[in-house]
């Protein structure tokens, strides 16, 4: 595994690895450290990190697609191949052993991760690694002995894709088993509800590992849901997860 290589989020010639504060699930408010992946088999059309999949001459719909100034990414600028070696100095510079593998889909990189990880942890066996995954990959064994949580966001029909591509079982079944898995459900409106407790149904998902989300882009979009959906929280006893990235800085990159 000497010669792994990561494709990550690239803006500017750096590569998207950062150091700020988790702002969703149920470890908010820790200092993590960020390494976000490219490529996604998913696109939802509400993506904040539409710019790891949303490529030129791909026929995906976004709501971005409703700004004049919009376009699709070109794939050459927006992604970087990084050798696991720097990306280990890299995350190995900050002073916090919080590591969070997001994307785009972490999970499609699996054997680089698991190189990076057992790098890490080599320098520091304090390293702590948390998974944002969208649920639909099965993550190989070697890769979750080396994990510590993930947080899993199943995509509901809000986000525009194909049941059949957002909505896969082993995958479900794997993270509905695992102790160490979350469930962090995007909530555009009331109406998503059906749709989650459907999903705790049939995967038999544990209830107090359940948080709903709101879903927006912006200050101004969160606030719109922010009141609803705490008290629909409370009402039926769910965690309820903000974003507080946004709150704190906006919709910007690296933060
Ligand atoms: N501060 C901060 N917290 C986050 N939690 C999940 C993030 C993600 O994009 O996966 C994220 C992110 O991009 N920034
Ligand atoms: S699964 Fe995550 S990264 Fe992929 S399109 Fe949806 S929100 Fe974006
Ligand atoms: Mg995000």
């Amino acid at each position: 595994m000497a010669d792994a290589t990561l494709k990550l989020a690239c803006l500017n010639g750096q590569a998207e690895i950062f150091h700020s504060i988790q702002g969703e699930g149920v470890s908010t408010g820790c200092p993590s450290v960020f390494v976000r992946a490219s490529l996604c088999n998913l696109h939802c059309i509400w993506c904040d990190t539409d710019y790891t999949w949303n490529w030129e001459g791909t026929p995906w719909q976004h709501e971005n697609d409703a700004y004049p100034n919009y376009r699709k990414f070109k794939r050459e600028e927006y992604l970087t191949e990084l050798p696991v070696e720097d990306v280990a100095a890299i995350v190995a510079g900050y002073p916090c052993q919080r590591v969070i593998l997001t994307g785009g889909e972490p999970l499609l990189q699996d054997q680089a991760w698991q190189a990076l990880m057992q790098r890490l942890l080599a320098e520091n066996p304090a390293y702590y690694f948390e998974v944002e995954t969208n649920g639909t990959q099965l993550p190989s064994e070697g890769f979750d002995q080396l994990v510590h949580q993930y947080n899993v966001s199943a995509k509901l029909a809000n986000s525009g894709n194909a049941k059949e591509l957002r909505r896969r079982g082993e995958a479900m079944r794997f993270f509905a088993r695992s102790n160490k898995a979350w469930f962090k459900f995007v909530i555009a409106s009331e109406d998503d509800l059906a749709e989650v407790e459907e999903l705790i149904a049939e995967y038999a998902l544990p209830t107090d590992r359940i948080l709903l989300m709101p879903e927006g882009r912006s200050e101004e979009a969160l606030q719109q849901r922010r009141l609803w959906l705490a008290d629909l929280c409370r009402g039926r006893n769910y965690r309820f997860s903000d974003r507080l990235h946004i709150q704190l800085w906006g919709a910007k990159r690296g933060v």
